[in-house]
């Protein structure tokens, strides 16, 4: 793609805490750019990014959207973040795929938890970004007050590109400290849809106060900005250091967007949204201080040359044209009527159609290269997270770069596969429930609607229970449960009902033990007779794994019937899922299968069934082992706060591993058991004055205490007595 146009590409996200405004920011956004005709307003649900029916009602963003849009000569991909802890796996996505972020935060209120999290997450990937402090005209709204907030929690350097003229009622425009030119927003006009305002030179004899305040705060930006940037300094003290008035604004805005990009600065800016108030300026802005595609760095990029390589960053369920995949293209050219390889599937599938998401309505485009973000139609296996490339010989190609290049780097060759397929790592669900309809004839509807979900939301596992055949949901959380249940009635019209949300236990064994089983049946005139041995121990192997070493006696079978070995593996593996204990999976087990015998006419299926057996009483009579999710935790928490956080934890069965120091605050890293975190974002948050945040992530499965072990099944053969 030519640099020309590249260069004029932003991939931004909106980042904030729930409430901020960052719907109703988009939403004039897109009106000012000209893709909508009408103010979209969240209190009306109407907007055009919140499009779930729960999002609309909650007035909460639940997943990402993106949005196209042009403003004066510049292609916008907007990416909306949602706000809640449990979507950080939504967070997480689509921070993959932008390359700078608009963080909006609510005037009167500063910074607040959620943006705390966001904006820790894009430290972690380095996104550049900006401040866009909303609601100005609020009551209690203090343009300080945000700005000291900004700089205390968030521990970063704001650049006050622009001042606010009045605040609360009296917010009326703004001065741009860069050009020392005041925006005032036009009262008068019969539309107030804030698209006409005023922009004028700040005089000494309109108002020499704030002439004064303007020349006072461009100086102070001047000397900061000169501090963090070498060569902006140079030209300060070489040409301007009599008087910064001379001081041309390109050269300052130039500085401004390298400290931006480097991320040693965040500029400020303000407004309103709702009122109609600083959001062009703030267009302006996104495209003056954040970063092309082509200022952002990424490791796979060589290994692709100019083969395309792109990553779908999120699926949506169109009921005519099926599934929507949205992409972000790194390297080559898109085509629709083409066909793709997706290196996490292994599979090649064709793209019918190509569109961008402008607004509401999807422009169908002939082509789209590297840097942008697109929609495509017909891509039936493609999931979220997943790599598209050209072919399977191109991802053999830029695998082999990748080996070369990351050869040359040592110690980085585990890491080959991971950096290829580039994705987003999905956490393991460790949360659970039944989910039951009111009617059986619905089950193949309510099967089609998870696949969907599922295909959507990498992080949502549906599973079967094997004894009672109900459908289980596994998910991040509560909300992440609740938001698929609500999901399921209005978008597929599904009434369900969800049993108790409980935590995914796993089980193991402590000592080797064989078993032999026989299963004799005769169904119409045949007889399927099957005899099985086979023997179960611990497995110590490097990684802790739910799907079992099979290993097979010398001279089983010899040779073994490819149809059998399935059919042998196929009732291991459906055995091992429900272990003896709590019918919870089973993990870190080896299975030999010693001999087997049978009748001609035994069927496969019987021959599964039989092994399944087996396997289910050598589980049965090995001395057994309750194994619980072990959750990393991180906490940022300042150090004044931090003995209590640590007092609470050490009441929660945390190992405190490390704390670390960063900026002014202190990092506590942790292993906690997952049972003992049940509401601790309340917990931290009250501990804090919401002040700290945390994240949680599966760490290991830990064998549990026997007292502990104890206390949870007789919990749980209570529960069993209770329900029957
Ligand atoms: N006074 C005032 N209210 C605003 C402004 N911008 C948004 N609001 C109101 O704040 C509330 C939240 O606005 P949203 O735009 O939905 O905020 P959001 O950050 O997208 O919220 P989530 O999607 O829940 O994270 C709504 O009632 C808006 O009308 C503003 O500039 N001033």
């Amino acid at each position: 793609m030519p640099l020309h146009v590249l260069c004029r590409i932003r991939n931004i996200g909106i980042m904030a805490h729930i409430d901020a405004g960052k719907t109703t920011t988009t939403e004039r956004m897109l009106y000012y750019s000209g893709y909508t005709r009408a103010l979209g307003d969240v209190d009306d649900g109407d907007t055009v990014t919140d499009f779930m029916a729960q999002e609309r009602e909650r007035g909460i963003t639940i997943q990402s959207a993106a949005v196209t849009f042009d403003w004066k000569g510049y292609r916008i991909n907007l990416i909306d973040t949602p706000g809640h802890v449990d979507f950080t796996v939504e967070v997480e996505r689509s921070l993959r795929v932008l390359d700078g972020a608009v963080a909006v935060f609510d005037a009167s209120a500063g910074v607040e938890a959620q943006t705390l999290t966001v904006w820790r997450q894009a430290d972690k990937h380095h996104i550049p970004r900006i401040c866009f402090l909303n609601k100005m005209d609020k009551n209690g709204a203090s343009f300080t007050y945000a700005v000291d907030s900004i700089k205390e929690k968030l521990k970063t350097k704001p650049l006050l590109l622009q001042l606010p003229i009045g605040e609360a009622k009296t917010f009326k425009g703004l001065v741009d400290i860069v050009t020392k030119e005041q925006i005032i927003w036009n009262p008068a006009s019969s539309l107030d849809d804030g698209k006409v305002f005023e922009q004028k030179p700040v005089t000494e004899t309109d108002d020499p106060e704030l002439l004064k305040d303007v020349r006072d705060a461009r100086n102070a930006l001047i000397e900061q900005v000169a501090d963090l940037d070498d060569e902006f300094a140079e030209l300060v003290l070489g040409n301007f250091s009599e008087n910064f008035d001379f001081l041309p604004a390109d050269k300052l805005q130039s500085a401004v967007r390298r400290v931006t990009l480097a991320q040693k600065a965040v500029p400020v800016f303000c407004g309103s949204a709702l009122k109609n108030k600083g959001v062009q300026p703030l267009l302006d802005a996104v495209t003056m201080y954040l970063p092309a595609p082509n200022e952002c760095s990424y490791d796979f990029l060589p290994w692709y040359k100019d083969d395309l390589c792109a990553l779908a960053f999120k699926v949506l369920h169109d009921k005519q044209r099926g599934p929507l995949v949205f992409i972000r293209i790194y390297s080559g050219t898109m085509k629709p009527q083409s066909a793709v390889y997706n290196i996490n599937k292994n599979c090649t599938e064709r793209m019918s159609r190509l569109l961008l998401p402008f607004a509401d309505q999807q422009i169908e485009i002939p082509s789209l290269m590297a840097g942008n973000i697109a929609l495509t139609v017909g891509l039936k296996q493609s999931a979220t997270g997943d790599t598209i490339v050209s072919s399977k010989a191109s991802a053999v190609a830029a695998a082999r770069r990748a080996g070369r290049e990351v050869g040359r780097k040592p110690g980085c060759n585990s890491e080959v596969e991971s950096l290829l397929l580039a994705g987003v790592e999905i956490p393991e669900p460790v949360f659970f429930c039944t989910i039951e309809l009111s009617s059986v004839s619905k089950q193949p509807d309510l099967d089609n609607a998870l696949n969907c979900l599922q295909r959507e939301d990498p992080s949502l596992k549906v599973r079967i229970d094997p004894d009672t055949g109900q459908t289980i949901l596994c998910g991040m959380g509560e909300l992440h449960i609740e938001i698929i249940h609500d999901r399921i009635k209005r978008e597929y019209g599904i009434e369900t009902y969800l049993g108790p949300l409980q935590i995914a236990y796993r089980e193991t064994i402590l000592d080797s033990v064989q078993a032999t089983d026989t299963l004799d049946r005769t169904i119409g005139d045949k007889r399927h007779l099957v005899t099985t041995q086979l023997g179960v121990r611990p497995w110590a192997g490097e990684r802790s794994s739910v799907t079992p070493v099979i290993e097979y006696a010398d001279n089983f079978m010899e040779p073994l019937q490819k149809d059998i070995q399935e059919a042998i593996e196929n009732g291991i593996n459906s055995s091992y899922l429900q272990g003896p204990l709590l019918g919870f999976p089973v993990q870190d087990i080896a299975v030999t299968v010693y001999s087997m015998t049978m009748h001609s006419e035994t069927s496969l299926t019987m021959i599964s069934a039989c092994v399944s057996r087996c396997m289910q009483k050598a589980l049965k009579k090995a001395s057994k082992q309750l194994l619980e999710p072990l959750m990393n935790l991180e906490i940022t928490v300042s150090e004044d706060l931090l003995s209590a956080v640590l007092g609470d934890l050490a009441q929660r069965r945390g190992s405190i591993q490390e704390i670390q120091s960063r900026q002014d605050n202190k990092v506590v890293v942790a292993a906690v058991p997952l049972a003992e975190m049940m509401g601790y974002s309340t917990v931290l948050r009250s501990l804090t004055s919401g002040s700290a945040t945390f994240t949680l992530e599966l760490a290991s499965y830990q064998a549990m205490n026997i007292q502990e072990q104890n206390a949870l099944l007789q919990k749980r053969s209570g529960l069993v007595m209770l329900t029957e």
